[in-house]
């Protein structure tokens, strides 16, 4: 765990204390103290599992998950709903324990025929010489070899009296019985997966009988037996789900690798880790161990250096890192049952769980975003990247953008030779990225569109390219800038009416400088800032894919007997810089000033793309200020022009009430937003808030599309990216969508 992340670099001491469990603390104790002059604290080893446990499904988001017939289902537990549950852990031998909170446990039962039966007996029948190598026999193996069936006694007949098909087993091993065949007659295949289901049928049914005599229905298995090795994991699950009835679940852990190391760090006192939650935490996945495809080759990394050149030595070697890894596709056998197994394939998967390693981050400011209507059941993902079709597509977008982006961040850096060496190396890790889930979607958690795309932002950072858009979005800026003054001159001559709809045509129309989209960028090069931003503007045909335009109108303005509707605070989530903020955000801000609305502009804590962040801003509006009365006036009163301020000597204050322009960060570097971890700023302004504008693609559409608020909802974006036009609007590329959702009071 990192809090700050700055390496402590002291060295060893005779005072270090590691905490271990396990019996290898009792085995190595003395040679750690010997070689390396560190003494190793013994924890007891159900404490470290039980802790290491609820620690992971406490704090981690996508931890636990089912997994049947070779699908893998992150299921989301209820932090108040945890207790209790059994947990199983599997090593040599089994340990069943029940669990009912922190350090409240039992172990209830266990079972002397674990992994090691399998592994000790799998060795003598097979001659195996490794347990991956006797797992991987069983990949190719069919029990019905060896095991007696229902069907072998019923003459290939269900048995249906009592409920069981001819492929159950009746008796494991059998057939060897009746059959004159001596070992060697036997494939060591058929032998390993008879092997393999015998132990882990029973593992599953001991533990249905214990969960049964608890009343209790969750039961998570762990241990070193499992290795997130899938068709272990599906027999499990079958045995639980066919004794139980589909009362019961096998569930299984992300991180069930590392139970008893987390429970012996969680240990040590003083973490000030007791009032954890889930928000306070983000999940990071940097190159920490430099593996590609699944595979992991050599040491940890530790600095930028030994990454970079890990990157190319291993390029060197001549691995094709960029190849596009084949996908898994879902195997059915139409037999509705356990019959083959299903999640065999041609060699044994990569090792899941070795490789889930993401560095967790203390974030003790996140919070919730408090204007969320019901916080529990917000998703802010719109696309479920579980359909491998769609994680496909998109990571192949991802996969064709980077050349550009590669070339963006190089110039960002002056394209040094130092520059060149990192942006190559960033290409490297990213598509091992995309590579590793196109191999296993499931890898990382259960993602959505946003994390990859957050993904790409961190592994720009990784590699320590701060800001790659940052001359486009100084040249855009600058352009927009110049014509603000004429567009303010042109709205200030309009109706209310009609400059509220000019106002928010402006910002789906500026929404289109958007250099993440393949197909904005091509446009690009047909035209200058403006010309473009004209041209979108003069599109801007109503009625908008979604159009709640009236709607809205309606409750600013007033109709009928409705009495117009002023906003005490409004929460603008801005997206992109130039003419999307220049032009759309801002003058948009300004009516609500001009209106006696605050308004608290909320943009990016880190660069991602080309969009605004939060320091940027209030240069931004400074140079606005210049030419606008009604802005410099709430931005001074917002404390945003402090340094400007001084030298506008030539406007004394007026004395009419003024509301003030605010800016503040919301927390994430990322072109969307998940409002299940934002700043504390955001959640301070949020307070007063009964307003909440959305902005752009990745904020109003990727994410928070189906969001609900509390206060009445704007959410603005134009559409760049033809299949999320069909599928999400049921139109097209440069559509737009104007949703608003008012409260219901
Ligand atoms: N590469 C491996 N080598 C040996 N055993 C393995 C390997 N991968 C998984 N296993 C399984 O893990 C079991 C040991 O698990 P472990 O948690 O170390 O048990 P314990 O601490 O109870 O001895 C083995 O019996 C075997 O079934
Ligand atoms: C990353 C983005 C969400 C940014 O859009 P924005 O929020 O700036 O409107 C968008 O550029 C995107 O989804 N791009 C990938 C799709 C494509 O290239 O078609
Ligand atoms: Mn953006």
């Amino acid at each position: 765990m990192d809090s700050q992340g700055s390496p402590s670099e002291s060295p060893p001491n005779e005072n270090a204390i590691i905490k271990v469990t396990g019996g290898g603390a009792y085995k190595f104790a003395d040679l750690f103290k010997e070689r390396l002059g560190v003494n190793i604290d013994k924890e007891g080893e159900m404490d470290c599992l039980v802790a290491g446990s609820n620690f992971l499904l406490k704090a981690i988001r996508h931890e636990a998950f089912t997994h049947m017939e070779g699908q893998k289902e992150f299921v989301q537990i209820d932090h108040n709903d945890l207790y209790p549950y059994i947990l199983v852990n599997i090593g040599s031998g089994v340990s069943m324990i029940k669990v009912d909170g922190d350090g409240k446990f039992e172990r209830v039962s266990g079972t002397n025929v674990g992994g090691g039966t399998y592994w000790g007996l799998g060795k003598l029948l097979t001659k195996c010489r490794s347990f991956d190598e006797l797992l991987e026999l069983s990949q190719r193996g069919d029990n019905r070899a060896i095991d007696m069936l229902v069907g072998d006694i019923y003459g290939g007949l269900d048995y249906s009296k009592i409920g069981l098909s001819a492929s159950t087993i009746a008796s494991s091993f059998g057939k060897a019985i009746t059959e004159n065949k001596e070992l060697e007659d036997y494939r060591p295949e058929d032998i390993s997966l008879s092997l393999l289901r015998m132990i882990s049928y029973n593992i599953g049914q001991i533990s249905y009988l214990n969960a049964l005599r608890f009343g209790i229905k969750r039961i998570f298995f762990g241990g070193f037996f499992i290795r997130g090795h899938a068709y272990t994991m599906d027999t499990i699950s079958f045995a639980v789900h066919f004794w139980s009835k589909g009362d019961m679940q096998a569930l299984f852990l992300r991180h069930e690798g590392f139970l008893g190391a987390l429970g012996a760090f969680m240990s040590y006192e003083k973490h000030g880790l007791d009032g954890l939650m889930v928000h306070h935490l983000v999940e990071r996945f940097p190159m920490g161990a430099p593996y590609v495809g699944g595979k992991i080759h050599g040491p940890p990394l530790g600095n930028l250096n030994e990454k970079i050149s890990w990157m190319e030595k291993f390029v060197q070697k001549g691995t094709e890192i960029l190849a596009p890894v084949p996908m898994i596709l879902p195997a059915t056998t139409g037999l509705g049952g356990f019959e083959v197994p299903l999640s065999k394939g041609e060699s044994l998967r990569s090792d899941a769980s070795a490789l889930n390693i993401g560095v967790l981050h203390l974030e003790p400011t996140l919070e919730v975003f408090p204007l969320l209507a019901d916080p529990k059941s917000y998703e802010p993902n719109t696309i479920d990247l579980s359909d491998l079709s769609e994680l496909e597509y998109w990571l192949t977008v991802l996969s064709e953008h980077l050349p550009d982006l590669v070339d963006k961040a190089v110039a960002s850096e002056g394209g040094t030779d130092d520059a060149k060496r990192r942006g190559d190396a960033f290409a490297r890790a990213f598509s091992a990225h995309l590579a590793r889930l196109m191999e296993e979607p499931a890898a990382y958690g259960k993602l959505g569109l946003a994390n990859l795309l957050e993904l790409r932002e961190e592994c720009l950072r990784e590699f320590q390219f701060v800001d790659a858009y940052r001359s486009i979005k100084q040249r855009e800026n600058e352009a927009s800038l110049d014509v603000l003054p004429d567009l303010l001159l042109e709205l200030d001559s309009m109706s209310e009416e009609a400059r509220l709809l000019t106002l928010i045509e402006g910002v789906l129309a500026a929404n289109i400088f958007d250099w993440g989209s393949r197909a904005c960028v091509d446009l690009y090069h047909k035209g200058t800032i403006i010309e473009i931003y004209r041209m979108s503007r003069k599109k801007m045909q109503r009625p908008w894919r979604v159009d709640d335009f009236d709607r809205f109108k309606d409750r600013m303005l007033g109709s009928g007997d409705k009495k117009p509707h002023k906003h005490k605070r409004a929460l603008l989530f801005v997206d992109n810089s130039g003419a999307d903020i220049v032009l759309g955000m801002l003058p948009l801000a300004r009516e609500l000033l001009r209106r006696g609305t605050e308004v608290v502009l909320v943009a990016n804590s880190l660069p991602a793309l080309n969009d605004v962040t939060a320091a940027e801003i209030p240069d931004i509006v400074a140079e606005a200020a210049k030419h606008c009365d009604i802005i410099r006036r709430a931005a001074e009163a917002g404390g945003l022009l402090v340094d400007a301020m001084s030298n506008i000597q030539d406007s004394p204050k007026e004395n009419s009430p003024c509301v003030p322009l605010m800016v503040v960060e919301n927390g994430c570097g990322s072109p969307c937003l998940d409002l299940r971890q934002v700043s504390s700023e955001l959640g301070a302004a949020a307070k007063d808030a009964d307003l909440v504008i959305l902005e752009g693609m990745g904020r109003a559409l990727h994410t928070n599309f189906n969001a609900k608020f509390k206060v009445d909802a704007l959410k603005l974006a134009m559409v760049k990216n033809q299949r999320l036009a069909e599928k999400l609007i049921k139109g097209n590329i440069y559509d737009c969508l104007c949703r608003f959702e008012p409260t219901l009071n």
